[in-house]
């Protein structure tokens, strides 16, 4: 008999591990290659999403190598969109949103993550989700805060979830739990994978 490679999920206790693990291989790519992949990945979103545009689109701002979307933020905004940013209010509740634009006065939030300290608060139609995993199935590892679980289980009608990564984040299966809230799509620079209809 052939052995069939298999991987199993890892135990809740080591998503922690798996989780470190996949943000170093993030933090290990260069500036120009983050640089490179952000463009992919902006390019991909512009082309597969249109009806994004006009949208109120959450997203993230980039920190340890996460991709840059501001360009395409920006992009969205000029064509009458608006872009929000998530402001965590207190730990282990869901996310707020505040308008984000060029002009918009950041302050660093807890975690040192440039947050917006002034403009209107906004509930977003769509949420542009940095993930530091993701599997087949579309389950998403963040920084283990549980912040976007909870943002898309309390928005209703839930936002269209989009993970943004690099195709270093695939994993064959993070083990999801009960509360973990599945992406619609995924975007890396290779292109848009849909889980969903
Ligand atoms: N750029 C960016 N901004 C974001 C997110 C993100 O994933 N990326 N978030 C996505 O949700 C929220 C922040 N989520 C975070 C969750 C945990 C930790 C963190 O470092 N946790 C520490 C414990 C720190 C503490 O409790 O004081 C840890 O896990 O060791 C940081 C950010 C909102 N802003
Ligand atoms: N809807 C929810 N209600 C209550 N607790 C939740 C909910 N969603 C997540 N949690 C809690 O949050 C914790 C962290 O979850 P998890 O490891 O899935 O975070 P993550 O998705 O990696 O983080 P983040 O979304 O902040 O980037 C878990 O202990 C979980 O019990």
């Amino acid at each position: 008999m052939t052995a069939i490679p298999f991987t199993p999920p890892p135990a809740p206790e080591n998503r922690n591990v798996l989780r470190q693990r996949l943000i170093a291989a993030r933090r290990g790519l260069s500036a120009e290659a983050v640089a490179l992949l952000s463009e992919a990945i902006c390019g991909h979103l512009m082309a597969g999403f249109p009806e994004l545009e006009g949208k109120v689109v959450g997203f993230c701002w980039p920190v340890q190598n996460e991709p840059d979307l501001r360009p395409l933020l920006l992009e969205w905004q000029s064509r009458g969109g608006r872009s929000a940013l998530p402001v965590v209010t207190v730990p282990n509740a869901p996310l707020a949103f505040r308008e984000w634009r060029e002009a918009t006065p950041l302050a660093p939030d807890r975690y040192g993550i440039p947050t917006p300290t002034e403009g209107p608060w906004l509930v977003p139609q769509v949420l542009l989700l940095p993930v530091n995993g993701v599997d087949r199935l579309g389950y998403r590892l963040g920084y283990g805060g549980g912040f976007f679980d909870r943002t898309l289980a309390s928005l209703d009608p839930r936002p269209l979830a989009i993970g943004v990564g690099y195709e270093l984040a695939r994993v064959a299966d993070i083990g999801p739990e009960p509360h973990d809230e599945p992406l619609d799509a995924l975007v890396t620079e290779a292109g848009i994978t849909r889980f969903r209809p």
